[in-house]
């Protein structure tokens, strides 16, 4: 059985990474023949299943255990694809990744969804200059071949409804590569 892709779904905090992989997700099933694309939170996981060696305080954030977390990304069901949900790609493998998105947000949308989440003023102001100085997106042109990132804007319902049809026609036509590759 032809293993799923890994789409690493990125971008500031607030631009839409979860609602749009949780959407993803769902939609694929609807597909005809179904594609199973599983959504996970990375920062969820590493947390609850302890892939990391300590916090770092400087950095507020899990020291990843990157062999933990790859076992346990490795050893996922046949024919499975994954959608991982973090707001950084620097813990994955180059090698993982089959499509990287990027999304992108207006900032002062993101200014406006950070606060409805109640944030503290200065992480508002960090996330908000991140996103305007585009950190992640240059953060995956380093990490990943620039032909599998995509930057897709985000800031409306409508944006997310197309950004989740682009990559899932991007999703039928690499299981059909891959599928052709097999029978050669
Ligand atoms: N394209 C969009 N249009 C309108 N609202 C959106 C869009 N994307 C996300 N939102 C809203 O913005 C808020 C943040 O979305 P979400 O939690 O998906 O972001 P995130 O990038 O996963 O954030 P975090 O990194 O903090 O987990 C939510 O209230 C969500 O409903």
């Amino acid at each position: 059985m032809i293993s799923g892709p890994i789409i690493v779904m990125t971008g500031t905090p607030g631009t839409g990474k979860t609602s749009t992989a949780q959407l993803l997700a769902a939609s694929s099933a609807s597909l005809d023949p179904p594609f199973s694309l599983r959504h996970i939170n990375v920062g969820d996981l590493i947390k609850d299943k302890s892939l990391h060696d300590g916090w770092d305080e400087e950095w507020q954030s899990w020291n990843v255990n990157e062999d933990k977390l790859e076992r346990i990304i490795e050893e996922r069901p046949a024919g499975e694809g994954l959608i991982l949900d973090w707001h950084t790609c620097d813990a994955y493998p180059e090698r993982w990744a089959d499509l990287v998105v990027v999304l992108r947000c207006d900032h002062t949308t993101l200014w406006e969804r950070l606060e409805k989440r109640n944030y503290p003023l200065n992480k508002i102001q960090e996330n908000n200059e991140s996103e305007i100085m585009q950190v992640v997106l240059d953060e995956a042109l380093l990490s990943y071949p620039a032909e599998i990132v995509v930057e897709l804007k985000s800031d409306t319902p409508e944006d997310m409804e197309n950004n989740v049809d682009r990559i899932l026609q991007w999703a039928k036509v690499w299981r059909e590569e891959r599928a052709q590759e097999e029978e050669r």
